[in-house]
């Protein structure tokens, strides 16, 4: 059976999860889906706005606040459906998970790595992640969840830009690509993003192409440097003429490791291992091409916390440049520490 493609969305409290979820239900005309609400308590209100025929199956996960490293109950759940879709009990051709907007989206993508069942059943297809250009801001400030929540993502929306003017949303977007510049961010008015945008983006497929432009980083000099002095940099307080400028000493960040020399397999290997026990709990995504010595084919390489994975990609084509580059998205990670280490991996 051909492996169900599963699909995440996240996104902080109201930030338009649910207006974005009916909106694709329907028009995902021709596809059934089955949707895994994870909500906390008790009270089942999506399930009420979301159901308009037996199209769909809806299945309400009850104690959303979890820390440990996968969800057991978003386990039993996958694995249930999967049961009766192998049985013929139930007809679905892919799932949607919604997220409180609380939760730390890390358990619940890892659940799909973690457990060989799901791991052979589903294919994570993406995160999608939700930013309410209204109180983004104000809630990337607050809550480490909601800055995850775009740490993590494949796909950014940013909702409600009805609601705020052109400059904010810009700044916001800017703001956000800055922690994650492995995302395409558009906006989305009530939902309305097209279904390209949402299904199918293959985002933690190995072989899906490497989407991340490195150089966004290094085009204006934001962003990764966080405590180095740059003229846009502002102390508190101070006024700022250009809001999009404005650097927000964000913890999650990203950098980009690149370097035109090829890689000691397992130096990398045992260096990758010892970071990832001390790091990983704050190494939310990290993915990149690399050229290994020895080796006439590029390696993908990706990893989500503790967990990585690296497989074989095309070849290199006859004059094509080799190199390797590597993007980390995390909270405060030791870019010194892990570029320095890197670099001492190469053969
Ligand atoms: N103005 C405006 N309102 C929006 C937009 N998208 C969603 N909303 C409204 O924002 C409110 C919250 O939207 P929901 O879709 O329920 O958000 P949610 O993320 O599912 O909320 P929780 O499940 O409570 O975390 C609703 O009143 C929506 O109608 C938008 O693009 N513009």
């Amino acid at each position: 059976m051909a492996l169900i493609p599963a699909t995440i969305l996240t996104g902080f409290l109201g930030s338009g999860k649910t207006t974005l979820l009916k909106r694709v239900l329907t028009e995902a005309h021709g596809q059934k889906i089955a949707v895994v609400e994870n909500e906390f308590g008790d009270e089942s209100i999506d399930n009420e706005i979301l159901v308009r025929d037996d199209q769909e199956q809806i299945i309400q996960l009850n104690n959303g606040c979890v820390c440990c490293t996968i969800r057991e109950d978003l386990r039993t759940t996958l694995a249930e459906l999967a049961e009766k879709k192998r049985k013929g009990t139930l007809a679905f051709d892919r799932v949607v998970i919604e997220t409180t907007g609380l939760a730390d989206p890390g358990p619940v993508a890892q659940t799909f790595f973690m457990d060989d069942e799901i791991a052979e059943t589903y294919l994570l297809d993406s995160i999608l992640t939700l930013v309410d250009a209204k109180h983004g801001d104000q809630q990337l400030d607050a809550r480490q969840e909601a800055r995850r929540q775009v740490g993590f993502a494949d796909q950014i929306f940013v909702s409600k830009a009805d609601l705020v003017d052109g400059a904010t949303v810009e700044a916001l977007i800017h703001r956000v690509k800055h922690m994650n510049p492995r995302a395409p961010v558009r906006t989305a008015n009530f939902g309305d993003v097209p279904l390209a945008d949402v299904f199918d983006l293959r985002g933690f497929n190995l072989n899906a192409k490497l989407d991340i432009d490195p150089d966004f980083l290094n085009d204006d000099g934001h962003g990764h440097h966080g405590h180095d002095h740059h003229d846009h940099d502002h102390a508190h307080g101070e006024h700022c003429d250009h809001p999009h400028h404005h650097a927000h000493d964000d913890d999650v960040k990203s950098f980009v490791f690149r370097s035109d020399k090829a890689f000691h397999p397992a130096k990398l290997e045992d260096f990758l291992g010892a970071i990832v026990q001390v790091y990983g709990p704050k190494m939310l995504r990290y993915k990149g091409v690399l050229n290994m010595k020895g080796s006439d084919r590029k390696v993908i390489f990706q990893g989500v916390h503790q967990l990585m994975g690296s497989d074989l990609g095309p070849k290199w084509a006859p004059g094509e440049k080799k190199g390797s580059k590597l993007v980390f998205i995390g909270i405060d990670l030791p870019k010194d520490v892990l570029l320095q280490g890197l670099e001492q991996c190469l053969a």
